[in-house]
């Protein structure tokens, strides 16, 4: 496989098994630095899977995985978030029976180029909700603040990638909006973002790029605004 020096992630020919059950038929898929990439699909097609995949998490997997040219195809979750990826899972993440404060300062760590622009007081800054609750445990806070510091947390790694599984899942309407906010504050701040989400359109308008899955196949990619435009895109996503 031909690595390129610009792209953070190159995924290819991805495919993946859950014993005998045959999830991803071959998938490819580049992010570059600071892109975002918005993943679609209808439920069960294989969004968490790739993600899951690209991290490292499922076992039985084929194709190439590399991150800023490194080969990434077996690694494990470990090595895959020393290469600067970080996971905000479906269901968040936190840790339930240690402190706001605790949560972010045992996830802080610098980034492999030893930045550290988004230090703990910028996060709390970034997050004002949170700074009310630092003594609050993760098993606390409502669904919204739990999402916050999950997010907190992730940057506080100094990731060059965030990956956000259905980050806005079950939440209050101006929750959700300021998830969203905080998604255009991390494309601000020069860190691509891979991101699924039931909202397609928010999905859309937020991406650089957009792919959508069927079947643990790629059915359409693009220019996340081609995308949008796409006469396939209804008919892939049920809606
Ligand atoms: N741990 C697992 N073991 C066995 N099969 C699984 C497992 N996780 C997912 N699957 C199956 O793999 C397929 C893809 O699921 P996946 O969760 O990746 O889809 P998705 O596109 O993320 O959908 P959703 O939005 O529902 O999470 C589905 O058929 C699902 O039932």
């Amino acid at each position: 496989m031909t690595t390129h020096g610009d792209f953070l992630l190159e995924a290819e020919g991805v495919h993946a098994w859950y014993g005998s059950s045959h999830v991803l038929h071959g998938i490819d898929l580049r992010i570059s630095r600071g892109q975002t990439v918005g993943l679609l699909g209808r439920n069960g097609m294989g969004k968490s899977t790739l993600i899951r995949t690209l991290l490292g998490h499922v076992p039985q997997r084929d194709g190439h995985i590399t991150f800023f040219g490194h080969d990434c195809s077996r690694a494990k979750p470990h090595q895959v978030a020393r290469m600067g990826v970080a996971y905000v899972p479906e269901g968040r993440g936190v840790f339930p029976n240690l402190t706001v404060r605790e949560n972010l300062l045992m996830a802080a760590r610098p980034g492999r180029d030893g930045r550290c622009d988004w230090p703990y007081e910028r996060v709390l800054e970034r997050f004002p909700r949170l700074t009310e609750r630092l003594t609050n445990l993760g098993n606390q806070l409502s669904g919204g603040e739990q999402q916050m510091l999950s997010i907190g947390r992730a940057l506080m790694t100094h990731p060059d990638l965030i990956i956000l599984d259905e980050a806005t899942e079950g939440l209050a309407p101006l929750i959700v909006t300021e998830i969203w906010n905080v998604i255009t504050d991390i494309k601000e701040s020069g860190i691509a973002t891979l991101i699924v989400d039931r909202d397609f359109r928010r999905v859309l308008s937020h991406s650089d790029q957009a792919l959508v899955l069927q079947k643990g196949l790629v059915e359409l990619a693009g220019p996340a605004a081609e995308v949008a435009e796409s006469p396939d895109l209804t008919r892939l996503l049920g809606v």
